[in-house]
This record gives structure tokens, C-alpha cells and sequence, in this order.
């Protein structure tokens, strides 16, 4: 089980140091599109990977997260939303701070439909909305359930012409302005997206996005629905969209070939203004473009473009209520919350973690309200990582004697790892020698005889650790 989701900060099974968070240097900031053309030009000059100006479409530092966990989450294999689970998630989320939440299609189940207008009673800030096959009977259900705009889908693509709806393009567009256009009556918001847009031919896909745009459509809706497009070719489409249509740009992105989170900051630097995110991915086979992640990504290109508009502590919160839903641990590796996200190992490492967390960190624990550890009880440690235990445990050693430690501690953790016990009864040990005159540096045969004492004295109080026992994470 990952300690997350017990409610704990991140920390591996090794002996781990917490560091201060004080006097850390903040991230290296990069502009925003209002910077003016002037400045660009010198940042760029300093850093080529600076905004450009012909950035001007981005909108990095300016976009609505449609929240589709109770929508594209309800597609994930595991995935069963109670009513009351249902409730839980999308609090939580309009408490994250997320513009709109996205729910079910009320035709799918007489359940789906209660839930809907139940979600839409709960006064939430966030906007609800719900999805919808580009059908006339669907668009009925929906408007009766309260939400504040529904999201219009229809495949384009051959694909889902031939295999799923089997209509033309003629068809589709002449069904989507008689469902728009019923929705729009209803003064609510209306959004129109074609399903596999990048496996659709492209002057079918601009013509239909025109004509709905014509008609006053709030959103169109690109959808990378088998997660097949890299993010060049978002970028593309994105772009050639905006110059096209004067509504805003909805973005969907699958991530069968992992490509999710680095499609929907491109589709923003292109100039989208929506992006379908859903908590930890979950979606249709691997999913879409996680919460997390996506908010991981777009605070390394400047904390504040999400730090204003969300609570970023209560993502962990959010992901373990979603991730107890569908039955799965939070991933080791994921952004963020993962289980050692913020544990640094190597001595060298660790030495410049404690010199300056930005060195090795692009993003801020404090700021997702969690913990910086630092794994000291291994044989990749350094001497600069156990001195800075040795001061958090008030032990005076010099430098020449907390390296001689040092080694001691990579001879053990050669056999296995340590954990904190162990390698704060050795640091304790070898400084009550070094006091009593029993060692000094260098006399390995003296700790080892101080060290094998020591543990006839600890035999019977308590079994010595396992290499693998649960670690005690210390205040600095
Ligand atoms: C890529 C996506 O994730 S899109 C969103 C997917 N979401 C859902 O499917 C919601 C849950 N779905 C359901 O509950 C059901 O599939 C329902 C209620 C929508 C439809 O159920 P059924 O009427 O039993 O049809 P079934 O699911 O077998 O097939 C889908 C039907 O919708 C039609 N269809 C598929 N996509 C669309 C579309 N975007 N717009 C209009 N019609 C569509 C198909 O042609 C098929 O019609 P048919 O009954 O004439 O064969
Ligand atoms: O409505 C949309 O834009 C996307 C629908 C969907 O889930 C998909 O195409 O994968
Ligand atoms: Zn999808």
C-alpha cells in the first residue's frame, strides 16, 4: 500500500531525512504572454528555451480544466460511482478549484440521470456539464437535468463512420446544428466535438467546426480519442483550428501511448482554452490526461498559473478518495503524489538538495502541502547527507569523522539497506566512542567491536530491523 494513501507524505523504505523547506530558492520562472516583445527577446537571449514571441497563442497561463472524472472516469474498466461517491468527488473537485466538472450522459442509465440532477443541485461553483451523443433524444434528457451546458460528441473520423454511427458527414453536421441549436434555446452552454479527430479528414473537420461556430456554438471539442497523436501534430491542429474559429477550443486527449500530459500543454501553447483532465487518467483503457499531471506540468513552466486558481494541497486528498473509488493504488511514479516524488537518494544528490532543493527540484513539496526526504541508509549515500543527520540528531563529529561514519554505513548498507534506526544507533555509537576515547577515525576493528557490543546489549529489547522495514521520517 503506499503510504499516500495512509495519509502519510511520501517515504520509501529506507531511511529518510526530512529537510527544512525555509529560504528555498523558488523555481526558475519563465514569462507569460503578457511579457512584452522587448524582454522576450533578451530572456531568450539568456535562454533559448524562453517564450518566443510568436507565442502569442499560448494560453499556458490562462486556461479552464473540464474535469472528467464522473464522465471519462466512469469509462475506466474498474470504475462503479455511487451516488454518494459520486457527490464526494465532485465536491472535492470544485474545492480543488476546477472551472467545470463533466458528468455521465444522462441517457446512459436512469441512475446517471438521478446523479446528474442531484450533482447540479449541490450549488457547486464549478460548472456542470454533461456529455452527450449528437442525438436529439439525448439533448432532450440533458437540458432537463439542471447542468449549466452540455458537451456534444459525434465521430468523424472513417472509422466511426463506417464501424460506430455509420452516418456522413451531411448527416452529422445537419443533426449537430438541429442539437446546438436546441440546446442554445435553452440558455445554457453548448459544445460540439468531433470523436478520433486526428484520424479525420481535415477539411471535413474544419468545415463542420466553421459551421458550428457560425451558429454560435460556446466550445468546439478536439479529441485524440485512441491517443494516437504526438504533440507536433497537436500542435498543428490546435493551431490551424484557431485561425479558423472565434469560440473557444476544447482539448481531449487519450494516453494509450503516454503522451497525454505533453499533448494538452502543446494544444495550450496552440492556442486551446479547455482541457479534459480526470483524476489520475482514468478513463476508456489507459485513460486521458491526468488532474495531477497536468498541473505538475504546467507549474514547472510558472507555480503561479496553477497556484492561483487551485488548491494544490488538496490533490492528494483528491486522488486517494478517486483512487479508493476505482480500486487502484496511486501509481509509484506519479507526479506529484507518487510514493517517492520527493525523495532524493544519491549522495550527490542529496549534498545539493540540502545545499538548494531547486537543484534537483522543479517542484515545490510545501506548496502540494507535502514532505522533501532525504534516503540516507544506503550505499549510495554521501557524507554530506549523513552530516546533515548527524546535525539533526546533535551529535558533534568533524567532517574527517562523519565521512569515516560514512563508510562504515556503505559497508553495511552493502549487505542491505539500513534503515533510520540503524543508522542512527551507528551514528550514535560512533560519537559516544569518538567521546569516550574508545575510537577515532579510521580504527574500523574498534567500531566494529563498540558496533557488536552494542547489539548484545540491544538483543532481546528488540529484533533488529529488516532491510525493508517502514521508515521514520524525521523533523529536521
Ligand atoms: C469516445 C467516447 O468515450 S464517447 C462517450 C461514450 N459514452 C457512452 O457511451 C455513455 C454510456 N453509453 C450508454 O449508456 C449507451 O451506449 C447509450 C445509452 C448511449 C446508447 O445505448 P444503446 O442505444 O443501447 O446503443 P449502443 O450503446 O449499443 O450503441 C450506440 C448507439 O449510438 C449510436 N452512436 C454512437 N455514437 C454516436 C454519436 N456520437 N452520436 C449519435 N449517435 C451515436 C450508434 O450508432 C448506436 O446506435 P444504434 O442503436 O442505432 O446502433
Ligand atoms: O467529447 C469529447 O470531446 C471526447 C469524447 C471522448 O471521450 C473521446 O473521444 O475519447
Ligand atoms: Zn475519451
Amino acid at each position: 500500500m503506499c503510504p499516500h494513501q495512509n495519509g502519510d507524505a511520501a517515504a520509501p523504505n529506507e531511511p529518510m531525512v526530512q529537510i527544512p523547506m525555509e529560504g528555498t530558492p523558488s523555481n526558475g520562472k519563465r514569462g507569460t504572454s503578457s511579457t512584452n516583445a522587448a524582454a522576450v527577446l533578451e530572456k531568450q537571449k539568456q535562454n533559448p528555451y524562453a517564450p518566443r514571441a510568436s507565442d502569442f497563442l499560448s494560453n499556458i497561463s490562462n486556461f479552464n480544466i473540464i474535469e472528467s472524472t464522473l464522465r471519462e472516469g466512469e469509462q475506466f474498466a474498474n470504475a462503479f460511482f455511487d451516488t454518494k461517491t459520486k457527490i464526494a468527488i465532485a465536491k472535492a473537485l470544485d474545492a480543488f478549484g476546477v472551472e467545470y466538472i463533466e458528468l455521465t450522459s444522462p441517457a446512459a442509465s436512469e441512475q446517471s440521470r438521478s446523479d446528474c440532477a442531484a450533482i447540479c443541485k449541490l450549488g457547486l461553483k464549478a460548472k456542470i456539464l454533461t456529455h452527450i451523443r449528437c442525438h436529439m433524444d439525448d439533448a432532450r434528457i440533458a437540458v432537463e437535468t439542471g447542468v449549466d451546458g452540455v458537451d456534444v460528441v459525434i465521430g468523424t473520423s472513417s472509422f466511426l463512420r463506417e464501424f460506430s454511427h455509420g452516418k456522413d458527414m451531411a448527416y452529422i453536421t445537419k443533426t449537430a446544428i438541429e442539437v446546438i441549436e436546441f440546446v442554445k434555446s435553452k440558455g445554457i452552454e453548448v459544445r460540439f466535438s468531433s470523436e478520433d479527430s486526428f484520424r479525420s479528414d481535415l477539411v471535413d473537420l474544419l468545415s463542420i467546426y466553421s459551421t458550428v461556430d457560425k451558429i454560435g456554438v460556446n466550445r468546439v471539442g478536439i479529441a485524440d480519442t485512441v491517443g494516437c497523436a504526438n504533440p507536433r501534430q497537436v500542435y498543428d491542429l490546435v493551431r490551424t483550428l484557431r485561425g479558423v474559429v472565434g469560440c473557444d477550443i476544447e482539448i481531449h486527449l487519450h494516453n494509450d501511448t503516454g503522451m497525454a500530459i505533453a499533448n494538452a500543454y502543446t494544444a495550450l501553447e496552440a492556442g486551446a482554452t479547455h482541457i479534459d483532465t480526470s483524476v489520475l487518467g482514468i478513463g476508456e483503457r489507459v485513460g486521458i490526461t491526468p488532474l495531477g499531471g497536468l498541473v505538475a506540468c504546467l507549474y514547472a513552466a510558472n507555480p503561479e498559473y496553477v497556484k492561483s486558481k487551485y488548491n494544490l494541497p488538496m490533490l492528494r486528498e483528491i486522488e486517494n478518495l478517486v483512487a479508493e473509488a476505482v480500486e487502484v493504488n496511486v501509481p509509484f511514479m506519479n507526479p506529484i503524489t507518487g510514493y517517492c516524488a520527493f525523495t532524493h537518494k544519491a549522495g550527490i544528490h542529496a549534498k545539493a538538495i540540502l545545499n538548494n532543493p531547486s537543484t534537483y527540484e522543479i517542484l515545490k513539496p510545501e506548496d502540494f502541502g507535502l514532505t522533501r526526504y532525504v534516503s540516507i541508509g544506503h550505499r549510495l549515500t554521501g557524507w554530506n547527507a549523513v552530516k546533515s543527520r548527524v546535525e539533526q540528531l546533535g551529535l558533534k563529529l568533524t567532517d574527517e569523522e562523519v565521512k569515516d561514519a560514512t563508510n562504515k554505513i556503505k559497508e553495511l548498507a552493502d549487505v542491505r539497506t539500513q534503515s533510520m534506526d540503524d543508522v542512527d544507533s551507528l551514528l550514535r555509537i560512533y560519537h559516544s566512542g569518538i567521546q569516550s576515547g574508545e575510537l577515532a577515525v579510521g580504527q574500523k576493528e574498534a567500531l566494529d567491536r563498540l558496533l557488536r557490543q552494542h547489539h548484545r546489549e540491544a538483543k532481546g529489547e528488540r529484533e533488529p530491523s529488516s532491510s525493508r522495514e517502514r521508515p521514520e521520517a524525521t523533523t529536521a
